[in-house]
């Protein structure tokens, strides 16, 4: 099997194809040099390893991102070059583009999103007395955006890193017939694995409450959340997940912090951060990541089965929406970040992408008013609201 496949006259030697912007460091791509054989999840570490001891040239590492499907290929590549950025650049430079021309179509639509949440709880409720039954499904619905213009992945960047508490990222996605690139980008809070040497981490996100501009209001959401205990069930089914997946591979692992309260700018979530010393420190992040991936934060439990139920009432392709995207060394370290508070941007066309998960108790309007929350950092950055108007700050 062919490791990978040179990139000749792509015309991208200096163009940035891949931006990872953590709180600590910004990791930026530069230049598409080679990609590496594509696959499903399963052979990822098995074909990273592979490119690296094929290859000799060019950095020492790989990035792109892995799609939500365990059994689609994935899209990674080794960059011409890599570059470090700092944070704070990316913030003060922010720019607003001009989206005032731009229409939204929801797919599917907020009723028929409903419908689904509502038929996703009967199945809930019908499988209870199964031997394993379906416990959370993780439902998402998109907005198609069309603009006058094409959409500016260098504004958006900019201008989603205001944030300070999430992880700005893009990157290439593969090229579709004879069009450009498109780009996944995206500002998300959850990190799926890093591996540094021997230390392993996972910050799993689940249950979420809409944040307010008045402080009261905003105390009293993140106070609901914190005593909910639909979200705090939803919230530990993911790190009982996240610690059967990587204990198998750690000699320690603990949650030292215990569950607590994350913000974003525009959500709150009740977040886990597991840490783990690995106990054979040649296993690579991506034996971990693919261990880990999808958590049920983005999928649900059983995961066979949530991703059966997803595909039946989703009613469209997600894609690289919640994959994950990141970066693999030939050392084996590297970091992944869950691909949700995403966009996929290809010219003038843009799709965001948002989910909240179901379980027993989940009300439909509830959920649908989550997924419209989630929305806000991407439009926000956008200068547009849900329906496509300029928000009121932009508007001239
Ligand atoms: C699926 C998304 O978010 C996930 C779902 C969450 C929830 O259901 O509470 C919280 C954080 C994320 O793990 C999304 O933003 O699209």
């Amino acid at each position: 099997m062919s490791s990978g496949n040179e990139v000749a006259g792509t015309g991208r030697q200096a163009e940035e194809v891949f931006r990872l912007c953590g709180s600590e460091k910004t990791l930026i791509g530069q230049g598409l040099r080679a990609e590496v054989a594509r696959g499903a999840i399963d052979s990822l570490a098995e074909r990273v390893r592979g490119f690296f001891s094929d290859r000799q040239g060019g950095p020492r590492l790989v990035m792109g991102s892995l799609p939500f499907d365990r059994s689609r290929a994935d899209y990674l590549f080794q960059p011409e070059a890599v570059a470090m950025g700092s944070r704070s650049e990316a913030g003060k430079a922010a720019t607003l583009p001009d989206a005032v021309h731009c229409t939204i179509r929801p797919v599917p639509a907020p009723s028929a999103y409903r419908d689904a949440v509502a038929a996703c709880l009967e199945m809930i409720a019908a499988s209870a007395g199964d031997a394993e039954p379906l416990t959370k499904v993780v439902l998402s619905r998109s907005l198609e955006l069309a603009s006058s213009h094409a959409f500016d992945a260098g504004n958006l960047i900019r201008a989603l890193g205001r944030d300070p508490s999430v992880t700005v990222f893009s990157t290439l996605l593969p090229a579709e017939a004879d069009a450009p690139h498109p780009l996944l980008v995206g500002a998300t809070p959850e990190l799926l694995v890093s591996r540094k040497g021997a230390e392993v981490v996972s910050y799993p996100l689940a249950g979420s409450a809409r944040r307010y501009g008045d402080p009261g209001a905003d105390r009293r959401s993140a106070a609901v959340l914190e005593g909910s205990e639909k979200d705090r069930r939803e919230h530990q089914a993911v790190v009982d997940a996240v610690f059967d997946a990587l204990s198998p591979y750690c000699s320690e692992l603990t949650a030292p912090d215990g569950t607590t309260l994350r913000p974003t700018a525009s959500m709150w979530h009740l977040g886990t951060r597991i840490v783990g010393r690995l106990k054979d420190t040649e296993t690579p992040v991506a034996e971990l990541a693919g261990a880990l991936h999808p958590t049920p934060a983005v999928c649900g439990l059983p995961r066979e089965r949530a991703a059966g139920v997803i595909g039946q009432l989703e009613g469209y392709d997600r894609g690289f929406y919640a994959g994950a995207v990141g970066w693999a060394d030939e050392k084996g370290d590297g970091e992944w970040y869950v691909s949700i508070r995403s966009a996929r941007l290809a010219g003038r066309h843009a799709t965001l992408y948002a989910g909240a998960g179901i379980v027993a108790g989940s009300d439909p309007a509830g959920e649908t008013d989550e997924t419209s929350a989630k929305f806000v950092a991407l439009l926000s950055a956008l200068g547009i609201d849900e329906h496509g108007r300029p928000l009121r700050e932009h508007a001239a």
